[in-house]
């Protein structure tokens, strides 16, 4: 893969959600649409990226050709067939990025030729807005050039941290699903601007910019959550009302259960291998 560098092709396999959201972000950042190809099972999903983004979309086969890293975007439970399809196309010269949830580095090294570096992200979809979380490890035959190289692209679209394999599950329940809880919090509150009458626009635009403008001091504050929340919360006040319903309903609970519940899903995953 020559020296492994930034302007080297660049295959995305599987064109749905994040594949997308990887694709775009890359493309508002220093590649081009002739530095990227896509593989995508549907014809129409091929032809409608091929449109959007100006990239040309291949076969699996083709797409190995063109590209010296791989990006695996498809469902865990489709990653099987799409190694099939790459274990005669590839070679240690090639470089696999894996973006599936659960699927360990050791299984899809064990679908491919011996040698071919490995590396397996977790990003997010916020990546559509450059502000995804991405952690990253590397398999058995990924040195630091590798990880390098998978950071550089992932950071194209947000932040990069490094982790241990062992991590991976755990991040993908947080980070990985993170977004969603987010917007499953914001769809609740917004709802609960409709119980108290107001309009649905106002509520979500009071909602919206309450979460960035939240968002905004947890990074940049260097205060820890609870002093941010304990300055929006004064005696015998309104915001004291509403975290004792939040207590009294669990959701503290519900949230340490819900993670759990995600993390143990990718290990599922990994384990259907
Ligand atoms: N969505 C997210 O927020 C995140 C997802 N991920 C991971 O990314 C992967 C993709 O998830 P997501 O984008 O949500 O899923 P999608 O179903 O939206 O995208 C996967 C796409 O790949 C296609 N596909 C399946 N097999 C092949 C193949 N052999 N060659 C080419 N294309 C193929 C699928 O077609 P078809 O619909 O027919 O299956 C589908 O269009 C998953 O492994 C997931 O764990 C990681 C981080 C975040
Ligand atoms: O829901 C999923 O399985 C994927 C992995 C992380 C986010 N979406």
């Amino acid at each position: 893969m020559g020296e492994l560098a930034l302007p080297d092709g660049l295959a995305i396999l599987g064109g749905g959600k994040i594949g997308e959201a990887l694709l775009s972000g890359l493309l508002r950042g220093e590649r081009g649409p002739a530095d990227i190809v896509v593989s995508e099972k549907h014809a129409e999903r091929a032809a409608y990226l091929e449109r959007t983004h100006g990239v040309r979309a291949l076969d699996v086969a083709g797409a190995a050709g063109a590209a010296a890293t791989l990006v695996l975007a498809v469902k865990p439970q489709d990653i099987d067939s799409l190694l099939a399809e790459l274990a005669d196309a590839i070679t240690p010269a090639h470089l696999i990025v894996s973006v599936a949830a659960g699927v360990t580095t050791a299984h899809i090294q064990s679908r491919l030729p011996a040698g071919v570096p490995v590396v397996r992200c977790m990003p997010n979809t916020p990546a559509l807005v450059d502000q995804a979380m991405t952690a990253i490890c590397a398999g058995d035959h990924a040195g630091e050039q590798h990880l390098a190289v998978a950071e550089s692209l992932l950071q194209a679209v947000g932040k990069v941290v490094r982790v241990p394999e062992s991590q991976l599950d755990a991040v993908t329940a947080l980070s990985g699903s993170g977004p969603a809880y987010f917007f499953y919090l914001v769809e609740a509150m917004i709802d609960a601007g409709i119980l108290l009458g107001l309009p649905r626009a106002l509520a979500a635009e009071l909602i919206v910019q309450t979460a960035i403008g939240s968002a905004v001091m947890l990074r940049d504050s260097g205060e820890h959550p609870v002093q941010l929340r304990e300055a929006v919360t004064s005696p015998g006040g309104t915001t004291i009302a509403a975290i004792r319903e939040l207590e009294v309903h669990g959701v503290r609970a519900a949230l340490l259960a819900a993670i759990e519940a995600a993390c143990l899903r990718s290990r599922e995953l990994g384990a259907a291998e």
